[in-house]
């Protein structure tokens, strides 16, 4: 039986320091305000002993004979006035302090809460980008959106647990005082119905992941609705896909039944068990002849404490059953399963002689057996001059562009910048010298002109009409009824395919980069404005290193030097003057160069 709550480590580290500093504080309140509750149910004995003219109980020992002399030098009339002051003035006390300590509880559950979301939107920036070709997006929305919120309603029973324990204790303590033998009784029955509790929370912890990863599959149908609108319409896939996602939704329904059904029969059974234990408390003590005050106080003392150890039990049912979130928090800030971030420190000025991939092989990891996707690719891009890459679809054009941007590294081989190995340089500076238009690279639901200066925040207004005007976005801009200041919608729905391209054009040239990628990314424009753009790209040679990969003869026409790809293999690297009179179908069938 797990002594600790599941995933304990993971909590602390997500209250942070400065939070844990203040557990103590947290402590300290819930044990005053216990104090102040004991020490007035305490003073119901004297009350009651003057209520019933028994002014010295017989049977009375120790604390309880403390309370019962309280203001004893006092008439009676004067004592009961002191007597009920002083038990209202402690339940007051004891609920200022409850207050502040909901009131600090509350401040730290907050502020681990947002340290546990924080911790999740770093992980998600700083893993390497392989991990997001193995993971479900489904899983990870469903993580961030469900299951932070969970691991902090973990933290919030973590403290209330505390807060009770504490309570507990004091209580606890106070009975103790009261008669030993009547608390060892109750610590006895409150240790079994502890083992009871404990032994039926342990099954919490299988439907809690079932619900976990069910709420995974949901939110991966959720995105799907979301993001494939048209396609379920045009398609007239509506009843197939609200049966599927009912199916889902219905399987969360199903497991979280489950779970529910299984924590709720907990509260009952150990309200029941609680009963059971106040009877045979105050039976065991009337048979002790222990004197009524005492009973009172004592039983009133008990009748405290439960809630206190019910919620203590039931936040350990609660804790197992948010395990399966908080295991897939715990998951998601591991790093030691995650695939890491490109390495490397050395420095990067710019390109000055240029790029060679020097027998790179790449194969796409995952779960199931995947083919070479690169085989011992050899070619050079030359500095300050454009090379295209073509070669049939799936001939392994946009992996050469994820092992330039170093989204992802060669198995084997090198990739060698200016004769030293890519992977040695620091990557942030070699990426602040690319910009890559690529059909993947979605434009940021904000204004077109806060998606021209995304990467470049000190662009200025005439910096991004000058990159629109060389990517041919200026003239549509204009036309809009708020020109720059038109919001493209998420993932730039608000606009056409060709604008969408021209804006991610214009967002990659405002940089003004050392090295320009375009994968595909003027296909879905007009013929006039690809030739204009082609012309813009024209006037970069000798300056800039330009790669563009397109299955169009005329996007690539300006180009230097060509790259033919076929089945993850470089057939031939040629001029392309050379090559120019081909057609594409031509180029792709060109005979190897072995
Ligand atoms: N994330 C991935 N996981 C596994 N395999 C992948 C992944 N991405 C691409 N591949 C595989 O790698 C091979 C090369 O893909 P790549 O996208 O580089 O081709 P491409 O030449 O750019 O094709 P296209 O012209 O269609 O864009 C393909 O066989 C593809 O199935």
């Amino acid at each position: 039986m797990q002594l600790l709550p599941p995933s304990l480590p993971m909590l602390c580290r997500a209250l942070g320091k400065r939070q844990l500093r203040l557990l103590p504080a947290v402590v300290v309140l819930g044990l005053v305000s216990a104090a102040l509750e004991g020490f007035g149910i305490g003073l119901i004995i004297p009350l009651l002993g003057i209520i019933m003219g028994q002014g010295d109980q017989a049977g009375m020992a120790g604390f309880s004979a403390v309370f019962q002399h309280v203001g004893s030098d006092l008439s009676e009339r004067e004592r009961l006035i002191v007597i009920s002051v002083a038990i209202l003035g402690s339940i007051v006390l004891k609920n200022v302090f409850a207050f502040a300590n909901t009131l600090l509880t509350t401040f730290i559950y907050g502020k681990a809460s947002h340290a546990i979301r924080s911790a999740l939107s770093e992980r998600l920036l700083r893993v390497g980008y392989p991990f997001f070709l193995q993971q479900s997006p489904g899983r990870l929305l469903n993580i961030i959106s469900n299951e932070s919120w969970r691991a902090s309603d973990a933290i919030q029973i973590m403290l209330a647990a505390i807060v009770s324990a504490s309570a507990a204790i004091i209580l606890l303590i106070f009975l103790l005082l009261l008669s030993w033998q009547m608390t060892l009784l109750v610590t006895l029955g409150l240790a079994l119905v502890q083992i009871a509790h404990a032994m039926l929370s342990a099954n919490l912890k299988a439907p809690s992941r079932s619900v976990a990863s069910r709420n995974s599959n949901l939110a991966s149908q959720m995105l799907h609705l979301v993001h494939a609108g048209r396609l379920i319409r045009i398609f007239g896939q509506e009843e197939r896909e609200k049966a599927v996602f009912d199916k889902a939704s219905d399987g969360v329904r199903r497991a979280a039944f489950v779970l529910l059904t299984r924590q709720g029969a907990l509260p009952p059974l150990t309200e029941v068990l609680h009963a059971m234990l106040f009877l045979a408390v105050v039976i065991g003590a009337w048979f002790a002849g222990v004197s009524f005050p005492l009973i009172v106080a004592f039983v009133i003392l008990l009748y405290r404490l439960q809630p206190h150890m019910r919620a203590l039990q039931m936040s350990w049912s609660q804790l197992q059953g948010l395990s399966g979130s908080l295991e897939e928090v715990q998951w998601m800030l591991d790093p030691s399963d995650k695939p890491e971030p490109p390495q490397g420190s050395g420095p990067f000025h710019g390109l000055h002689q240029g790029i060679s991939f020097d027998d790179v092989t790449f194969t796409y990891s995952g779960t199931d057996q995947r083919a070479v996707v690169l085989h011992a690719a050899t070619f050079d891009i030359r500095s300050g001059r454009s090379t295209a890459l073509i070669g049939r679809s799936g001939a392994g054009k946009t992996t050469i562009v994820n092992l330039l941007c170093r989204f992802v590294e060669p198995d084997a081989g090198r990739i060698l910048v200016d004769g030293s190995p890519l992977h040695q340089i620091d990557p942030s500076q070699w990426r602040k010298q690319i910009a890559l238009a690529s059909q993947e690279l979605e434009l940021v639901d904000g204004s077109i002109f806060e998606n021209i200066i995304y990467g470049q925040e000190t662009a200025s207004a005439a910096d991004a009409e000058r990159a629109a005007r060389l990517a041919e976005a200026h003239e549509f801009i204009e036309h809009l009824p708020q020109g720059y200041k038109t919001v493209v919608g998420y993932r730039g729905i608000n606009l056409s395919a060709g604008q969408r391209q021209r804006i991610a054009l214009a967002r990659a040239l405002v940089r003004d980069p050392d090295i320009l990628i375009l994968d595909e990314a003027t296909n879905a424009v007009d013929g006039l404005s690809e030739a204009a753009i082609v012309e813009t790209l024209k006037s970069r040679a000798g300056r800039r290193t330009t790669i563009v990969i397109s299955h169009h003869h005329s996007t690539i026409s300006f180009c230097d030097d060509v790259v033919i790809l076929s089945g993850g293999r470089v057939k031939k690297q040629a001029p392309f003057a050379a090559l120019a009179t081909l057609s594409m179908d031509e180029l792709y069938q060109h005979e190897p160069l072995e």
